[in-house]
């Protein structure tokens, strides 16, 4: 199952993601969020990183050229996309992106089903607060093309054995305050998810 460690800020911190072993590294380019990171200092730490680690840019209700050119100032290799409003025209995307589902019910999931998704709970910040999904909502759901976020943490993320994701996506639960990781929580976390095949 593939880690994707969300809301890196600095290079430490990414650095400490990768040491951990996550396969994927995401960037946050909300201006709201806490986790907001500049493009330029983003692409810095992309320069940084060594290579097979995929990095991921996170947009929040963002129209196309937006996403094009920060993706490419920032060195992005996805984009994980909030669409609530349909601002972003995905046609026209230069970039492989991946769309973000604010589950409020199994409905959301089911009806998105068919593209590789990131399914997270539905918070009014839009994510990274921590709020969990109701794992019964993916009972007669196939899984492989679903990345599940919200509120995991090494204590919990055993809880999803039996439901065979594509990945996870952690923010909040390998920190050690809002826009820090912490070392241990992010080797912990990676550990844990390794051993739940
Ligand atoms: O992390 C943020 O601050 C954020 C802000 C606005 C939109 C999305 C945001 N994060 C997206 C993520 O991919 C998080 O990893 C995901 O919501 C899970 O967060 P958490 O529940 O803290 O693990």
């Amino acid at each position: 199952m593939k880690v994707k460690i969300c809301g890196i800020t600095n290079l430490e911190d990414a650095l400490a993601a990768v040491e951990a072993g996550a396969d994927a590294l995401g960037f946050v380019f909300y201006n709201k969020s806490p986790r907001y990171i500049e493009p330029f200092e983003a692409r810095k730490i992309v320069d940084a990183i060594p290579p097979f680690i995929q990095t991921v840019g996170l947009f929040v209700n963002e129209n196309c050229g937006f996403i094009n050119q920060v993706c490419t100032n920032a060195k992005m290799q996805l984009a994980q996309v909030i669409d609530d409003d349909s601002f972003t025209d995905f046609e026209a995307l230069k970039f492989k992106y991946m769309r973000v589902i604010r589950a409020k019910s199994e409905k959301d999931i089911i009806e998105n089903i068919n593209n590789y998704i990131l399914v997270d709970a539905f918070v009014d910040s839009f994510g990274g607060a921590g709020k969990r999904v109701a794992l019964e909502w993916f009972n007669h759901v196939d899984c492989s093309k679903i990345v599940l976020a919200g509120g995991l943490t090494e204590h919990n993320v055993s809880e999803i054995k039996g439901y065979p994701f594509y990945g996870v996506d952690v923010s909040s639960g390998v920190e050690a305050s809002k826009g820090k990781k912490e070392k241990q929580k992010m080797i912990n976390f990676v550990k844990a998810v390794n051993e739940i095949q």
